[in-house]
């Protein structure tokens, strides 16, 4: 199957199991977007040529959501939250990062995403394929462990402490045109906190967003950024995988959240949108995202 054709099957089954929300985005259907600032610090120049890497500041906007492709789930069932940041470039263009509170994604390629799905399928009707997905996760043990993981998940306390991976391994290109392998996290400048499921399911349907309109009213809400330096051994093609914990981590910016910014929900996050100076990885669910998130922009458009 051509890799377009699989996205749209995929985007197909995602509308087959949570739902069709029109106008809302096919995953990470609720959220809300901001406008930010941002200040590089000069730290990765050796490392990349990118322009919005280099010491000075640039414009961006945020999009903090929940995972669910259903915009009425609560806010405890989406474990997982997003930040999806889009800065813009001195030349008119503009670059992504976008990140989750986990640091893998379960399926290791597009097929395997697509045929999990395929399975969820029949958990809508109440009646789950348990052999079927019990064969599945016996064929991928790293996405049984993943969805074990999801299971035990802590919500962050707020979107404001939240730490959000990029996941997938990019490549940082410097003038000599040498790569070095990179994955992306933004961290809080508000501590770590977590909810525990028991607090999290007595939340309203988004308390969430009146938490960060809250804290952005009373000034801007703010994340360092960080890159992870990945080493030869370090796999940049499997999603499913984590670093080792010990790889050097090198600050290269900082995030100001200032204020809403409702404009930017038009926003497509297309994380293999990069810029001079930054290279996708092979990583294979990495590259399937752009066809995804294009089928999912058009859906969402023509319904509006
Ligand atoms: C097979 C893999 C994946 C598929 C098919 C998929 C699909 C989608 C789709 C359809 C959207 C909505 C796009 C739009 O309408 O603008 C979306 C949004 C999003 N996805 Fe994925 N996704 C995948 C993997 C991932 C991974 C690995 C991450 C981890 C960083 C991720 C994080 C996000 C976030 C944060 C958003 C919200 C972006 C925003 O605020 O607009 N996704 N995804």
């Amino acid at each position: 199957m051509k890799k377009s054709q699989l996205a749209e099957t995929a985007i197909d089954r995602i509308e087959k199991v949570f739902g069709t929300h029109q106008g809302h985005r096919r995953a990470h259907a609720r959220g809300k977007s901001y406008r930010a600032r941002f200040t590089a610090t000069g730290s990765a120049s050796e490392l990349t040529t990118a322009s919005h890497l280099q010491k000075g500041e640039s414009r961006a906007f945020v999009r903090f959501s929940h995972f669910s492709p259903d915009p009425t789930w609560a806010d405890a069932m989406s474990p997982v939250k997003g930040m999806a940041v889009q800065f813009e470039l001195a030349n008119g263009e503009a670059t992504n990062i976008v990140g989750v509170t986990s640091p893998i994604f379960f399926a290791k390629t597009p097929e395997i995403f697509t045929e999990m799905l395929g399975v969820a399928k029949s958990f809508k009707k109440g009646k789950p394929s348990i052999t079927e997905l019990a064969g599945l996760l016996k064929d991928y043990p790293e996405s049984g462990a993943m969805l074990n993981n999801i299971r035990k998940m802590q919500a962050p306390a707020s979107f404001a402490t939240g730490q959000y991976n990029s996941v997938h391994a990019f490549y940082f290109i410097d003038l000599k045109g040498q790569r070095r392998p990179v994955k992306y996290l933004w961290e809080p400048e508000e501590a770590v906190e977590t909810l525990s499921p028991l607090d999290a399911v007595k939340l309203p349907v988004g308390s969430f967003e009146a938490d960060i309109e809250d804290r952005i009213a009373k000034g801007p809400v703010n994340f360092r950024l960080d890159v992870i330096l990945g080493q030869p051994e370090d796999p940049t093609d499997d999603p499913t995988k984590e670093w080792p914990d010990d790889r050097e981590k090198l600050t290269i910016g900082y995030l100001a959240i200032v204020e809403e910014a409702p404009e930017a929900d038009e926003i497509v996050f297309d994380p293999t949108l990069v810029t001079e100076g930054i290279a996708c990885s092979e990583d294979r669910i990495l590259n399937f995202r752009h066809d995804a998130y294009r089928i999912s922009h058009q859906r969402r458009m023509s319904e509006q």
